[in-house]
């Protein structure tokens, strides 16, 4: 018998340059993250997909994680939080040409505080920058920072391992249909960022009434004509049922109004511009179980 189909959501995680979006690049096989010497590049969940014929992996690229001191740097760390629970597997990313430190340390604690049940599989990085005997080394010492379910050695740069890494991440995912039908990309790195803080705003409070029933989509948004200082936001809410349309709207669309300005902040702390947000809620059916809703929902 063959195996079934699987498909689901993958992210890295790990200290500034640590490899993580040299690797995601790497496994996908199309650039989709920005890669720089310096640290700390990459500050949106950008998507790619490793699209096989028995499995799609998803890899959701999230913002570095920083001991929080401002408000958007709590605002980044808060969506990391929230992409490592809902992921079906992590991947902790520790260079080979470096001592585990603390920084790799308090990832990996905050790592089991936030998202125990996810799946958590060790890389050690760069292995093309490493010796034999200190990348052997590297993975002594991985198994005294996390219960990782398996530590692998890979290197994005001369493709060492890349398959072996893909197989052990779709191990861990679900049984399940192409939620990318062909495998095909189109996220807006920044619309998915901006939809997950609005998703995140309109949850706050109601996040056991409407745990996995709401999904945003941003259909629209684009610097208001002849103003350079304001960009125009228009969004959908979807949600499963009328009930949970009068939740998220509240009395007299009260609610809604508070989700549309805490989104707003939120969203003007992180592009750094004025924006005027637009939110409608939808109705769709039953969208987790159809995949073409999903991929229509970006998911
Ligand atoms: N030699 C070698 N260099 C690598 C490898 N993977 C990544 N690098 C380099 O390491 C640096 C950091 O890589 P990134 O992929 O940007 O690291 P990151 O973890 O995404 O970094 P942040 O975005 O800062 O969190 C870049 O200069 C890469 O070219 C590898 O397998 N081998």
């Amino acid at each position: 018998m063959s195996e079934p189909h699987r498909s689901g959501f993958a992210c890295f995680v790990g200290r500034p340059n640590a490899g993580k979006s040299t690797l995601t690049n790497a496994l996908v096989g199309s650039k989709v993250a920005i890669t720089s010497s310096k640290p700390q590049t990459t500050r949106h969940a950008i998507r790619g997909i490793v699209h096989r014929p028995d499995s799609q992996l998803i890899i959701v690229d999230t913002p570095g994680l920083h001991r929080p001191r401002t408000l958007l740097g709590q605002r980044l760390n808060d969506l990391v939080y929230a992409t490592w629970s809902e992921v079906d597997v992590v991947g902790l990313c520790v260079p080979a040409d470096e001592k585990i430190g603390p920084g790799d340390r308090y990832i990996a604690g905050e790592l089991r505080k936030v998202a125990k049940r996810t799946p958590v599989i060790g890389i050690v990085t760069k292995t093309d920058l490493a010796p034999r005997d200190q990348v052997a080394a590297q993975l002594v010492a991985m198994q005294d920072l996390l219960d990782f379910a398996e530590i692998v050695p890979v290197s994005a740069k001369d493709g060492f391992q890349l398959d072996v890494l893909a197989d052990l991440l779709v191990k861990r995912l679900p049984e399940g249909p192409e939620l990318y039908p062909g495998g095909e990309l189109t996220d807006e790195p920044e619309q998915t960022l901006v939809a997950e803080l609005i998703r995140e705003a309109a949850l706050e409070g109601v996040r056991d009434e409407l745990p996995h029933s709401l999904a945003v989509t941003i259909e629209e948004m684009l610097p208001r004509e002849g103003r350079d200082d304001l960009l125009d936001v228009h969004a959908f809410l979807y949600v499963e049922r009328p009930s949970q349309k009068g939740i998220v709207l509240g009395h007299k669309g009260q609610r809604l109004k508070q989700v549309g300005t805490q989104a707003r902040k939120q969203i003007e702390n992180l592009l750094g511009t004025k924006i005027y947000l637009d939110l409608h809620v939808k109705i769709a059916k039953d969208w987790q179980r159809d995949p073409k809703q999903l991929r229509r929902l970006g998911f």
